[in-house]
C-alpha cells in the first residue's frame, strides 16, 4: 500500500471516530477498509445501555462496505485510544476474513498515527472461512 492509501484510511477512521458513541467504555474508535476498486467505508463504535449490544467499529465499516455494494477488504485501519495496540476483537477478525485473506493488512493505528501492521493471517491463523462452507 502507498502511504497516501494508508492516509486517506487514516484520515476517514479518523473522522468516523470523531463520530463514536462510547459513553460506557469512554474508548473511541473508528475503522475505516479500502476495497479493491478504491471505496473506502469508514465506521465508529456504537455502545448501547444494554452492554453486550454495542457494535465494534470494523462492523460498522464491513456492514457499509456491503451495504455499499462491495464485499472484498483490500485493507483496513483501526484507530484507536491509549497506549496499547488497538488490534480488532475476535469477532471483529472473523469478520474481517469473511471479506479478507490471509495476506490482508490491518493496520493498527493511534491518535498520532499508524502504531502497527498486522494480516490478517497473523491476527486469524489457521481460519475457517467461507470457502470452508464451499461444496463442489
Ligand atoms: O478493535 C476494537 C476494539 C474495541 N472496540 C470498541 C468496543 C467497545 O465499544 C470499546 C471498548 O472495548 O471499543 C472497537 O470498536 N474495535
Ligand atoms: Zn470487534
Amino acid at each position: 500500500m502507498t502511504d497516501d492509501a494508508i492516509d486517506a484510511l487514516f484520515r476517514a477512521a479518523e473522522a468516523a471516530r470523531a463520530h463514536a458513541y462510547a459513553p460506557y467504555s469512554r474508548f473511541a474508535v473508528g475503522a475505516a477498509l479500502v476495497t479493491p476498486d478504491g471505496a473506502v467505508h469508514a465506521g465508529c463504535n456504537v455502545e448501547n445501555a444494554a452492554y453486550p449490544v454495542g457494535a465494534c467499529a470494523e462492523a460498522g465499516a464491513i456492514s457499509a462496505m456491503v451495504a455499499g455494494g462491495s464485499r472484498a477488504i483490500a485493507a483496513i485501519l483501526v484507530l484507536g485510544d491509549g497506549e496499547g495496540l488497538c488490534t480488532p476483537c475476535g469477532a471483529c477478525r472473523q469478520r474481517i476474513r469473511e471479506f479478507g485473506a490471509e495476506d490482508t493488512p490491518i493496520i493498527v493505528a493511534g491518535p498520532e498515527g499508524v502504531r502497527r501492521r498486522f494480516t490478517l493471517g497473523e491476527l486469524l491463523p489457521v481460519s475457517f472461512g467461507p470457502e470452508n462452507l464451499a461444496r463442489g
